[in-house]
């Protein structure tokens, strides 16, 4: 089964992640953009303000391309569980918001055809929704990303998706205190389990 978390900047992923790696061990813990070559990539995109959108979408792409082939694809085939900090719904939600004012028309869509040919749709999507502003500051503002007005946008784009997909998604309060948090997460991940 695959879960993946989702949301905006300082929303709380990471922290929710690395909680839920201590509760099942025996599951695969992995994130986009990755620690590889093509992570590498990404990450130069993201810290340079000057980058092509497109390119940039392209460069997460080849990233998710290179994960589910060295990491996700093989670690459903042996039956794990996989949890991953971000995954292609964040390129549907960022990149179509970078997109916004491009040549493409409905960059959402165009995004999500590029990936419906190969990717591995999650399971369930845990989404930890919380405010720009407060996303904004608690993960510090440091890059174009992390920018409430922009992260505006990309909170929209995520509301789409949830629209699209009721199912697949569970919306988490991330307002709340990171314990509150983690409680209404493990009781997901409890139901999930028992259903499985
Ligand atoms: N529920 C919470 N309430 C208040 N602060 C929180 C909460 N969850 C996480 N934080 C704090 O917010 C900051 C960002 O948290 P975290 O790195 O887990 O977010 P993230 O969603 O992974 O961010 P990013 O996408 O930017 O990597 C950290 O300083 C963390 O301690
Ligand atoms: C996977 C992915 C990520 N991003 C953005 C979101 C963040 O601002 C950075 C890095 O992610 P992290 O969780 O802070 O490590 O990249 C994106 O725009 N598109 C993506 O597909």
């Amino acid at each position: 089964m695959l879960v993946t978390l989702e949301g905006l900047d300082g929303s709380g992923k990471t922290t929710v992640w690395e909680a839920l790696s201590d509760r099942y061990p025996e599951a695969v813990f992995t994130h986009e953009p990755t620690d590889s070559w093509y992570g590498d990539a990404v990450n130069r995109a993201i810290d340079d303000d000057d980058a092509d959108p497109l390119a940039t979408l392209f460069l997460f792409t080849a990233d998710h391309a290179d994960h589910l082939s060295r990491v996700v694809r093989p670690a459903l085939a042996e039956g794990n569980l996989v949890v991953s900090d971000r995954y292609a719904d964040s390129r549907y939600a960022y990149q179509a918001a970078s997109l916004a004012d491009a040549e493409i028309q409905r960059p959402l869509e165009y995004i999500r055809g590029i990936h419906a040919a190969f990717t591995r749709p999650p399971d369930k999507t845990i989404y930890l929704d919380v405010d720009p502003e407060t996303a904004a500051a608690r993960s510090g503002a440091t890059n174009k990303f992390e920018q409430a007005g922009y992260l505006a946008e990309v909170r929209a784009n995520y509301e789409r998706l949830i629209d699209a997909d009721p199912n697949r998604f569970v919306r988490v309060d991330a307002t709340q205190s990171p314990e509150a948090v983690l409680d209404s997460v493990e009781d997901v991940f409890d139901r999930l389990l028992a259903d499985d």
